[in-house]
C-alpha cells in the first residue's frame, strides 16, 4: 500500500526536529514521524511520502527548501514549491491553498504509481486532500491534531490567538466533509472536540490512540550534559522538580504555572521549577507569539524573584528530552501540563512512561490518558490554587508519588504505535478496497441484537467463541444495542476482540449506525434522529433537571444530543421524581434508571426497543427474523418488545423471573455463550415449526 501523508506547517524534517522553534513545530510532527516509522515496520505499507511545503528563511535551516529528503527505502519527504517561498505560520497557509492543490496534483501525475490513499494532518492539509481527492479520486483520511472550535472555546474571548479562527473552522469543515474516515486520538476528541462541527458524524471517526517511542522514556537515564543545562540555573540542585515541556504558545498556559509557583512559598520551598519551552538562539528573531510568551515567562521570574529556583534552558536537542524526564524522576518530581486545552498530549505519555506523576489540564485528551494510566491529577488550568494544591498533594505524600509513578507504566502497554498501525492498516485497507455489501443490501436471514456489558462481554473465552461462531454466520446480521456511546462501544468491543457489528444502536437507543459499503466507518441513521427529535427540547429539559431535580450530571462525554445523563446515587425514587417534574412542564421523556446509580433522560420515542424495531423495518425483516439478547435492567424494554428474547444465565435485576419476560429464553450459558445458545434455541424452534411464546 502506498500512503501519501500531507503535513504543511512548521519546520518538518526527518531527524533532529527543533520542537518549539516555531509555534507550529510540535506534536503533529512527532506524531507523523513516529507513525511513519511504525508504518514502515508493517508489511502492508510498502511506500510512503510525506508532502510538505518548501520554504526559505534567513534563520531556519536550509534543508526546508530541499525538494526531496529520503528517510529510508520506503519513505521520503517531498517539499512542494507554492506561490510564496517564505516560511508561513499556519494562520497564513490559506494563501497557498490553490497553488498547493495544483502542485500536489502535478506531483502525483509524475509518480510511477498513484498513492492508494492520502492522510492529511491538520486543517489546511485536510482541505488540500479534499480538493486533490475530488480531482484524482484518491480517498483520504484526516487527523486534526488540534481543532479551531476547541481553541476558540478555550480562549473564550477575542484576542490575537482567536483571530482568523472562523476561516480555520471553515477549512476544517471542508476537511471533515470529504474524508473517508477521521482518525482521532482520544474519545474526548471524537465525542467532545468534534461535536460542534456542522459536518460532525461520529460514525466516520475512529479512535486510534497514538503511541510514543515509550521504551526510550521507560528506560530513561540522566545525562551529565543535560543535568548541567538545568543545574546552572539552580541554587539547590537536589530538590524535587516541577517540570513542564511545551511549545511557548499562549494556549499552553505556561505563565499560569509560573504564577502558581511564584505565589506559593510552599511550592518554592518544596521544589524547583524547570521549563523547557522550545529552543531559541536570539529571542529577537522569534515569531511574535513565541517571543511574547518567552518574554512573559522571564518577566514573571523577575517579578516573583525566582532566580535560583527556576531553570529555563534556551537550547536542547530532541534526544535530550528523555534525560530531562529522568532528571525530574530521580528527584521525585512532577510533570505539569497547564494548557487551556490539550487536544491529546504526547508529553503526558512521555512523562507517564518516564515514571513521573502528572498534574494536567482537565480540558481535552489528558482526561483519557489520566483515566487510562491513573498516574496523576486533573486540574482546572485557570485555577492557580488548583494547580498548586495538586502539585503539593503529590509532593507531600511519598506513597501517592510512588503509586502515580508506577501507574505510568500502563502507558507503555496502552499507547503503542505498532498496535495503532495494525488498526490503521485495517482502516486504510477498508477505505481503499471493496468489501461486503452493507447489511441493508444483503439477504439477511436473521438480525441478532445483543447488549454489550454483561451480555456479549463478561467472559474472555465466551467472546472468543462468539467471534468464531459469528465468522461462520454469513446470513446473520450482528448488531449491538447499548447504553454506551458509539465510541465507548467501539472501544470496549475492540479491547475484548469482539467482532465489529454491522449495526450499532448506542446511547440507550438514541443513536443508530450502519456499517458502510467499505466497512471502514458507519453511517448514522438520520431518519431515526428525525423521528426521536419530535417534541425533544434538550436545553429546556436539562435546565429543569439542573434547577429542580438535585441530580449531578455525568461527565461531558456521556451527554449526547439525544441523551442527558445523571448520577442518581441509589435514589430509587429519582426516575419518578424527574418524570413528574418534566410532565408538569409539558415534557414527555423516556427515563431509564440502571444499576440504581445512573439515570438517562431521552426523547420520548427513544429506547433500545424502539430502535431495534426501527432497524427491523428499515431492513425489511419480519419480527420473527429478529433475536435480541440482554442481561439487566436497561435491556428489559428491548427484551419485552421482541418475541425472540435471550436472557443470559448471569442475568440481574430479576430478569429471568419477570412475568413480562416469560416469553424469553433463559440460557444455561453465561454471557456470549448464552447468546450463541439462545440463537440455536430459536433456530431449532423455527425449524420444528414451534410457536414461539408471544411477547407481552
Ligand atoms: O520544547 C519542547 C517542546 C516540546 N517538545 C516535544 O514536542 C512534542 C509536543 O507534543 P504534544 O505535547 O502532544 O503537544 P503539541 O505540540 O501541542 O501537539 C499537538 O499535536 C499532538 C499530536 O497530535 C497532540 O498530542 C497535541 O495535543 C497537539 O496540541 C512532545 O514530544 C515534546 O516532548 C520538545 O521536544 N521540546
Ligand atoms: O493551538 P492550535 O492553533 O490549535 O495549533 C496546534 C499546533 O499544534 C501542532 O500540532 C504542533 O505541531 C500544529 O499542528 C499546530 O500548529
Amino acid at each position: 500500500m502506498f500512503v501519501l501523508h500531507i503535513a504543511l506547517q512548521g519546520c518538518l524534517r526527518a531527524t533532529d526536529v527543533e520542537y518549539g522553534i516555531t509555534a507550529d513545530t510540535g506534536g503533529h510532527i512527532r506524531y507523523l514521524l513516529d507513525l511513519v516509522a511504525a508504518s514502515g515496520r508493517n508489511p502492508a505499507i510498502d511506500r510512503m511520502e510525506i508532502v510538505t511545503r518548501a520554504f526559505r528563511h534567513a534563520v531556519y535551516a536550509e534543508c526546508y527548501a530541499e525538494p526531496v529528503e529520503t528517510i529510508d527505502g520506503t519513505t521520503r519527504i517531498v517539499r512542494l514549491p507554492t506561490a510564496s517561498d517564505a516560511y508561513l505560520v499556519k494562520e497564513d497557509l490559506w494563501t497557498e491553498h490553490d497553488s498547493l492543490v495544483e502542485a500536489l496534483v502535478a506531483h502525483i501525475g509524475t509518480l510511477d504509481q498513484a498513492p492508494d490513499v492520502m492522510h492529511a494532518h491538520y486543517a489546511d492539509a485536510g482541505l488540500i486532500a479534499a480538493r486533490v481527492s475530488a480531482r484524482t479520486g484518491i480517498p483520504y483520511v484526516f487527523t486534526a491534531h488540534s481543532l479551531g472550535r476547541v481553541k476558540l472555546a478555550a480562549f473564550d474571548r477575542d484576542c490575537a490567538e482567536t483571530a482568523g479562527l472562523d476561516r480555520r473552522i471553515a477549512i476544517e469543515e471542508e476537511a471533515i466533509a470529504g474524508a473517508a474516515a477521521i482518525i482521532a486520538s482520544s474519545r474526548d476528541e471524537a465525542e467532545v472536540q468534534y461535536a460542534d462541527y456542522a459536518n460532525y458524524d461520529p460514525g466516520r471517526i475512529r479512535v486510534f490512540s497514538p503511541g510514543s517511542d515509550l521504551k526510550q522514556f521507560a528506560n530513561c537515564h540522566t545525562d551529565t550534559r543535560v543535568d548541567a543545562l538545568i543545574d546552572r540555573f539552580l541554587d539547590d540542585t537536589s530538590k524535587p522538580v516541577i517540570l513542564a515541556i511545551a511549545r511557548p504558545v499562549t494556549k499552553k498556559n505556561l505563565a499560569a504555572l509560573v504564577h502558581a509557583y511564584g505565589s506559593s512559598p510552599a511550592l518554592q520551598a518544596a521544589a524547583n521549577l524547570v521549563i523547557l519551552a522550545g529552543t531559541r538562539d536570539d529571542s529577537a528573531t522569534l515569531e511574535p507569539e513565541i517571543r511574547d510568551n518567552i518574554a512573559e515567562l522571564l518577566q514573571l521570574i523577575d517579578r516573583y524573584d525566582l532566580y535560583g529556583k527556576v531553570a529555563y534552558p534556551k537550547q536542547h536537542r530532541p534526544d535530550d528530552i528523555a534525560a530531562v524526564y529522568a532528571y525530574a524522576r530521580t528527584r521525585r518530581g512532577i510533570f505539569v501540563n497547564p494548557a487551556l486545552n490539550e487536544p491529546f498530549g504526547l508529553t503526558l505519555l512521555e512523562a507517564a512512561a518516564s515514571g513521573l506523576p502528572v498534574v494536567a489540564t482537565d480540558s481535552g485528551g489528558p482526561n483519557d490518558i489520566v483515566e487510562t494510566c491513573g498516574n496523576g491529577i486533573l486540574v482546572d488550568p485557570r485555577s492557580s490554587t488548583a494547580i498548586t494544591d495538586a502539585i503539593l498533594k503529590i509532593l507531600d505524600d511519598p506513597a501517592l508519588w510512588s503509586r502515580y509513578s508506577a501507574a505510568g507504566s500502563v502507558a507503555i502497554r496502552a499507547y503503542d504505535w505498532d498496535r495503532h498501525v495494525q488498526l490503521y492498516v485495517g482502516l486504510l485497507e477498508e477505505v481503499i478496497g471493496a468489501s461486503a455489501p452493507p447489511v441493508a443490501e444483503r439477504d439477511t436471514a436473521l438480525l441478532l441484537v445483543s447488549d454489550i456489558d454483561g451480555t456479549l462481554i463478561g467472559c474472555a473465552q465466551g467472546v472468543g467463541d462468539f467471534a468464531a461462531w459469528h465468522e461462520a454466520q454469513t446470513d446473520v446480521a450482528f448488531a449491538i444495542a447499548t447504553g454506551r456511546s458509539f465510541h465507548s462501544a467501539m472501544a470496549v468491543l475492540g479491547q475484548h476482540d469482539a467482532p465489529r457489528p454491522e449495526i450499532l444502536i448506542t446511547s440507550v437507543g438514541s443513536e443508530i449506525y450502519y456499517r458502510t459499503v467499505r466497512g471502514a466507518v458507519y453511517d448514522r441513521d438520520t431518519e431515526w434522529d428525525g423521528i426521536i427529535a419530535a417534541g425533544w427540547d434538550r436545553e429546556a429539559v436539562a435546565a429543569l433537571i439542573g434547577q429542580y431535580a438535585g441530580l449531578t450530571p455525568q461527565s461531558p462525554l456521556e451527554q449526547r444530543r439525544f441523551k442527558l445523563s445523571y448520577f442518581a446515587d441509589g435514589d430509587m425514587a429519582a426516575a419518578e421524581r424527574v418524570r413528574a417534574l418534566l410532565a408538569e412542564h409539558g415534557h414527555s421523556c423516556s427515563i431509564i434508571q440502571s444499576h440504581g446509580r445512573y439515570l438517562d433522560v431521552l426523547p420520548h420515542a427513544a429506547s433500545k426497543g424502539t430502535a431495534v424495531e426501527h432497524v427491523r423495518r428499515r431492513l425489511g425483516l419480519e419480527p420473527r427474523q429478529v433475536i435480541v439478547a440482554g442481561d439487566s435492567g436497561n435491556d428489559i424494554e428491548m427484551l419485552r418488545s421482541s418475541s425472540h428474547a435471550i436472557i443470559v444465565a448471569n442475568y440481574s435485576d430479576g430478569l429471568g423471573t419477570r412475568a413480562d419476560l416469560a416469553h424469553g429464553y433463559v440460557a444455561v450459558g453465561h454471557h456470549a455463550r448464552g447468546v450463541i445458545e439462545g440463537v440455536a434455541y430459536f433456530r431449532a424452534a423455527a425449524a420444528h415449526g414451534e410457536r414461539i411464546k408471544q411477547a407481552s
